[in-house]
């Protein structure tokens, strides 16, 4: 698990260079086992991460090893465990795309299509699948939020993440390089959608 920690430790720094982190912000995790979980601690800055700033916390959040205090959002990433038994990665970021998108469109869903990128997401092999991503209004109640996303995850299949309105965006996948490459399209396809936002002057 050490050389995991390290790899994805390496992989949070390249995030952080994009600006997809800034000041403290996003969480990662790793899942151990259907009981545990490695998660960021709280407040660490992700241009500096190494695995000593991983605790391991079990499905209630609960710190069971290690040094310092569980992220913040540590509910939302047991919930996403809980909910879908394949992912064994969660990654949480505040990406300027997904950011600025959740505070444009007004629904509580977006859906994309036509993008041949969203064929990085399990399941789909056509660009003309739709992918819908659910924006639940942004909350410092985490035991409440965490309930909605639960809900959500538990009523529909397939979803590729979600984003917190004017917060950021979560991904997970089966391991650390699938849950990256889907944050990267849905990144990509976020910022394309914003241009043609800008470009026909709105979005839905
Ligand atoms: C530094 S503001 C961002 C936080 O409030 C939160 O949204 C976040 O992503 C990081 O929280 P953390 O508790 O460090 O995991
Ligand atoms: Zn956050």
């Amino acid at each position: 698990m050490k050389e995991r920690l390290k790899e994805f430790a390496k992989i949070i720094k390249d995030l952080y260079l994009k600006g997809w982190l800034p000041a403290t912000s996003g969480n990662f995790s790793l899942k151990v086992d259907d009981k545990s979980f490695f998660i960021t601690s709280s407040g660490k800055h992700k241009g500096k991460i190494s695995p000593k700033d991983f605790v391991l916390v079990d499905m209630e959040g609960n710190l069971l090893a290690g040094e310092g205090k569980p992220s913040a959002e540590t509910l939302l990433h047991a919930v996403i465990y809980k909910c879908i038994p394949s992912a064994s990665c969660v990654m949480h970021v505040h990406s300027p795309n997904s950011t600025v998108i959740s505070r444009i469109v007004k629904d509580s869903k977006i859906y994309l299509q036509g993008y041949e990128l969203l064929k990085a997401f399990e399941g789909i092999d056509t660009h003309e699948a739709e992918l819908i991503l659910p924006i639940f209004e942004n909350s410092q109640d985490m035991p409440k939020l965490a309930k909605k996303v639960e809900e959500e995850l538990r009523s529909a299949s397939g979803l590729a993440g979600f984003l917190l309105r004017s917060h950021g965006v979560y991904v997970w996948g089966k391991d650390i390089h699938t849950a990256l490459m889907k944050l990267e399209a849905l990144d990509f396809i976020l910022e394309c959608e914003l241009k043609l936002a800008i470009i026909s002057g709105g979005m839905q």
